[in-house]
């Protein structure tokens, strides 16, 4: 494990002093999604049990634990894409931006728009590069062809693609590499003016060298987004987070600022599962 737990008396005054100032800070953040005893069932599966979290404008939040614990469940439930499924139940709270998303008055098309999704493989429709951009723009109803230009032209260097395929927006996406393709999702996300990005392991189809673009395009997109990942990667989740929630058997063991999850964990099965003994 390249972080693995530490025990020494100097460390813990190491943890102690980040988690003075990562504190301080992080009372200036304003809250974006606060659940409150969230439980969902699949039939008869209780996938999500209690989870109480908070997340944060403009941070990267990892969603980390074995196969199985319920991370796609949680980030599919921060868009209520998960009620798609077939037998799904859930109850608690899930609110966003202050309203609860799973209250019955709540319309979901309201959440589509303030919330994209980049998935684990990348999935660009088979159309142009330019019309993967343009597709949720026009969605919504944006027909001038300069205003759509400047969306394309603007998420595309947003996502940090602009430049490899300025030349060639006409082109069909399928004839990128997996990693442009999945900037350009990042792109078709960031389109539509979101102000969250759920990542459901955005790395986990890719090679190291793309995976480094992508771990570097969201530091800078957390500058203006909220990122919410979800990673099997704990090098990852250490390197780009900066709060860490570590799900086990459908329930949140911790979640706290990611040096102190890495460094200096709460709970023993966080421990043992970042220094690589299970999962
Ligand atoms: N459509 C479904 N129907 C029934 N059970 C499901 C469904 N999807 C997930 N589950 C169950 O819910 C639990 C959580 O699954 P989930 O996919 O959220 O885990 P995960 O942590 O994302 O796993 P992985 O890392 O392998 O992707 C598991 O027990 C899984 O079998």
């Amino acid at each position: 494990m390249m972080i693995p737990a530490v025990n020494t008396q100097e460390s813990v005054q190491d943890a102690k002093t980040i988690d003075f100032a990562a504190r301080k800070q992080l009372e200036k953040k304003a809250v974006v999604y606060d659940t409150k005893d969230f439980n969902l069932w699949y039939g008869e599966t209780h996938a999500l049990q209690n989870i109480n979290l908070s997340i944060h404008e403009k941070e990267v939040t990892a969603i980390i634990g074995p196969s199985g614990c319920g991370k796609s469940t949680f980030i599919k439930s921060l868009n209520r894409m998960v009620e798609l499924t077939p037998g799904v139940r859930t109850n608690g709270v899930i609110s966003y931006q202050g309203k609860n998303i799973l209250d019955k008055s709540f319309q979901p098309e309201d959440l589509r728009t303030r919330v994209g999704m980049v998935f684990q493989k990348p999935n660009p429709f088979p159309k142009s590069i330019y019309e993967n951009v343009a597709y949720g723009p026009k969605i919504h109803g944006i027909r001038n062809k300069k205003v759509l230009d400047e969306i394309v032209e603007q998420s595309l260097r947003r996502a940090s693609i602009w430049d490899e395929v300025k030349d060639r927006l006409k082109e069909n996406a399928y004839g990128l590499s997996g990693g442009q393709q999945q900037r350009l999702c990042i792109a078709r996300c960031l389109a539509i003016e979101p102000e969250v990005i759920l990542m459901d392991e955005p790395t986990s189809a890719l090679d190291p060298k793309s995976t480094l673009r992508i771990e570097e395009l969201v530091q800078e997109l957390k500058k203006e987004y909220s990122i919410i990942m979800v990673t099997h990667n704990m090098q990852q989740a250490a390197r780009i987070s900066d709060q860490t929630a570590f799900f086990l058997n459908g329930e949140v063991v911790e979640c706290d600022r990611t040096d102190l999850v890495f460094h200096n964990p709460a709970d023993s099965r966080t421990e043992d599962y970042i220094a690589g003994r299970f999962g």
